[in-house]
């Protein structure tokens, strides 16, 4: 059966860091998604994101899309069968409504990972850390969104694998252990 990892969780915790290992250890593929939002330093389109004006994001067709931090983000079925014609596993990083969406229509073909950390302290230093301006950060970090993302949805618990992502040494073990049980 083909499968999807959904990537989730608060901003900063690690889900795209987590998703570039898995592509890089296990050559699982990423779910590329849209966006609205600028690219950050070192982003490229067609690679990170396909970054989308607001009128060409409207033109797209989504499985499912999200307002994020004032900006719109959205992933296809087309580029979920693209990933999937690479590989009969990939990953996917949205926000846990993204999540949400994702185990009710494809099921058992869904395994969600929610990445925390034990201080949400460490969030505002990584997401500076990346390069991210103050500004942006404070307002990142303080959105309804991210916050919410903090916790696993009720709707969703069962389904859900929790990667405490404080220690990255600790991460790729767990995920190790992940992958190799499949
Ligand atoms: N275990 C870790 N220890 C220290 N730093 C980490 C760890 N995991 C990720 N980081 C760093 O934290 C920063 C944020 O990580 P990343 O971009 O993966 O987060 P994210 O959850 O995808 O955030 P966003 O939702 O804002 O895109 C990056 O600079 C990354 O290198
Ligand atoms: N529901 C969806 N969420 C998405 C999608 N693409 C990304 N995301 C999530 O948005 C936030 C912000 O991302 P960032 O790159 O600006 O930091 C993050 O939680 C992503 O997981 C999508 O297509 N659908």
């Amino acid at each position: 059966m083909k499968k999807l990892i959904i990537l989730c969780g608060a901003s900063g915790t690690g889900k795209t860091t987590i998703q570039n290992y898995l592509l890089k250890q296990y050559g699982i593929p990423r779910v590329l998604t849209h966006t609205t939002r600028a690219k950050r330093k070192g982003e490229k389109d067609g690679v990170d994101y396909y970054f989308e004006t607001p009128v060409s994001f409207a033109e797209k067709h989504y499985f499912e899309s999200v307002t994020y931090d004032g900006k719109q983000y959205g992933s296809s079925r087309e580029g979920l069968e693209r990933a999937w014609k690479k590989n009969p596993i990939v990953s996917l990083v949205v926000d846990t409504a993204g999540a949400i969406e994702y185990v009710k229509q494809l099921g058992k073909q869904v395994d969600v990972w929610h990445i925390e950390v034990s201080d949400k302290k460490m969030l505002k230093d990584r997401l500076l850390a990346r390069g991210d301006n103050v500004h942006a950060v404070e307002q990142r970090i303080n959105s309804f969104e991210s916050q919410r993302d903090l916790q696993i949805p009720p709707v969703i618990q069962d389904n859900t694998q929790v990667i405490m992502n404080d220690c990255w040494k600790k991460t790729t073990q767990l995920i190790d252990q992940l992958i190799q049980k499949r």
